[in-house]
């Protein structure tokens, strides 16, 4: 049995855990919820048969065998870091949060002093196998473009871009590196953060964003070349309702993740 913590109990944190309520080779023990959301947190999880105990922070003496941290950025320096540093292996959703300046090396250096390992979440995109294959003969170039309904870009730099209620048509919001667009758009920079750290880095990843009314998916879509030849994939995720900044198949990679850690097969 995979005994398993997991921080952030948001959209994809609850359908998670919805996911896994039947699953008898896991179990989430604990839920460590953003301080003062404990109660809120106890609400949603009610109905579960078996609801994880909700904490702040991980307690001195825990020992999960995964943490997995579906929450966000602050979450990484909050919790991740010190439980790498305890030895605890984590799953990290909010892969946007490591383009900020030095937070790899130090990802790195906390699960070396702790002997253990991090494991970053492909999330809402597919195909990261294969890009980080092909990086190994060497990449070229690797494109994004990240399509989602103009209401995901609300409360994003966006709407000094464009009228968001306004548009009637596909609008280019952001052209430039991943780098920038992590800066620039934290929330929506998980997929390009993730397309760099397996390919060419944050720098030489050119994103493309765009506000599409007439759209209800979050369609992400890339292309690489290299000395392996080249390959494109676009995927066409549905956003949760729950969050619509966040497709669905972000939950599913979590349980795809987790399901490999204890079952016998992984694939
Ligand atoms: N890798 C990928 O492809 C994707 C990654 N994400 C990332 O996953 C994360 C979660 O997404 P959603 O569930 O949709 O967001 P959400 O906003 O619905 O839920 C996040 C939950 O985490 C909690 N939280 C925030 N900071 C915390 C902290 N320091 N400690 C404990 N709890 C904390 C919040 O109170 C909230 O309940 C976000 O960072 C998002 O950027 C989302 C979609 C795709
Ligand atoms: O589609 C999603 O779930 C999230 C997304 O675009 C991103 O964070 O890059």
């Amino acid at each position: 049995m995979l005994n398993i913590t997991m921080i952030g109990c948001g959209a994809i944190g609850v359908a998670v855990l919805e996911l896994l309520e039947n699953d008898a080779q896991m179990r989430v023990e604990h839920v460590i919820a953003s301080a003062g959301s404990e109660a809120l947190v106890e609400q949603r999880l009610a109905s579960f048969k078996r609801p994880p105990q909700v904490l702040t922070a991980l307690p001195a003496d825990a020992r999960p065998d995964l943490l997995v941290e579906c929450a966000g950025h602050k979450a990484i320096e909050e919790h991740v870091l010190p439980a790498l540093e305890r030895g605890i292996a984590c799953l990290i959703v909010s892969v946007g949060a490591l383009s900020e300046l030095g937070l790899v090396e130090r990802l790195e250096a906390a699960a070396a002093r702790g002997n253990t390992r991090i494991e970053l979440l492909p999330g809402a995109i597919g195909g990261i196998d294969a890009l980080s294959a092909a990086k190994v003969g060497g990449l070229d170039s690797v494109d994004y473009t990240g399509r989602k309904p103009a209401r995901a870009w609300k409360n994003t730099p966006a709407e000094q871009v464009c009228d968001l209620d306004a548009i009637d048509q596909a609008t280019v919001i952001f052209e430039g590196s991943a780098r920038e667009a992590a800066r620039l758009y934290p929330k929506n920079a998980n997929v390009a953060a993730t397309l760099s750290l397996a390919g060419l880095g944050l720098d030489r990843t050119r994103v493309t964003l765009i506000a599409d009314p007439r759209s209800d998916e979050n369609v992400h879509h890339f292309e690489a070349r290299g000395a392996f030849g080249g390959f494109e994939m676009s995927l066409r995720g549905k956003p949760l309702q729950a969050n619509p900044k966040t497709s669905a198949l972000t939950v599913y990679s979590v349980v795809r993740a987790l399901g490999n850690h204890a079952h016998a097969i992984s694939i």
